[in-house]
């Protein structure tokens, strides 16, 4: 039991997926996972072990953004003993070729800041994924049929952004998307050797406008939540 995790020690898995809304989370763990359990309510921040295919996975939300997800990450690592945390998050597109419902994998994060900046002091420390859940996940995607992209996404931590022209420079340079929690993630998880990977369903598009609704952003992002899951544990997927 940490400050914002009541589980007891032992009752959250090395695997973790972790979607920013905690109610992705129920949806994800009753529709997934074998056996669900909650095993976490502090704060509303709902937590579920149970397995996939015979392995342990627990199913965390992190909050909204990147100081909420850190605190979640650092005691799932730190104190749970967590080895693979995977975000299964929404975000919304920034390039014309990516559409609402395609997945995004985070290859490396752009930030303006991010909670762990202050310890590079002048480094620019490129936050990055994973190489083999990043490999993983995208030959499930592919085999899946699923329009996937790769590359550079922006973890801000500002919604309500007031600097426009900021997207327009991200956007030049390739950036496919934005959303507010990866940067925080790949960073907590290289500080203890951990693998990390954010996985994006786009929800939304700063260029079209178009926008899923709350409910679709809840409970219909099956797809990417079951790559997480091949991602995490290929060899089980290879055995059908
Ligand atoms: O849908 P989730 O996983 O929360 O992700 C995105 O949605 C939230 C903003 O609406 C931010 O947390 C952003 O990263
Ligand atoms: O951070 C986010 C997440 C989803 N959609 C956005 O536009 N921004």
């Amino acid at each position: 039991m940490t400050i914002h995790i009541g589980a007891e020690q032992g009752q959250i898995a090395e695997t973790v997926l972790m979607p920013g809304d905690p109610l992705r989370a129920k949806w994800a763990a009753q529709t997934f996972l074998t056996d669900a359990v909650c095993v976490n309510q502090v704060r509303g921040m709902l937590g579920y072990t149970g397995t996939w295919r015979g392995n342990r996975v627990t199913i965390h939300g992190s909050g909204m953004g990147m100081a909420s997800l850190s605190i979640y990450a650092n005691e799932l690592i730190r104190d749970f003993g967590a080895k693979t945390l995977i975000r299964v998050g929404s975000a919304g597109a920034m390039q014309q070729d990516v559409g609402i419902r395609d997945i995004v994998l985070g290859q490396a994060c752009t930030t303006l800041t991010m909670p762990s900046r202050g310890i590079f002091r002048e480094i620019n420390f490129a936050p990055c994924a994973d190489f083999g859940l990043l490999h993983a996940a995208y030959t499930a995607a592919q085999a899946r049929g699923v329009r996937t992209h790769v590359g550079n996404i922006y973890s801000s931590d500002v919604f309500y952004d007031e600097r426009p022209d900021l997207n327009e420079i991200m956007q030049r340079h390739g950036v496919l998307c934005v959303e507010m929690e990866a940067a925080e993630l790949y960073a907590v998880a290289a500080r203890h050797g951990v693998r990390a990977l954010a996985m994006l369903t786009i929800s939304d598009h700063l260029l079209t406008h178009d926008a899923l609704p709350a409910q679709d952003r809840e409970q219909s992002f099956g797809d990417m939540i079951e790559l997480a899951l091949q991602a995490a544990f290929p060899a089980t997927e290879a055995r059908g």
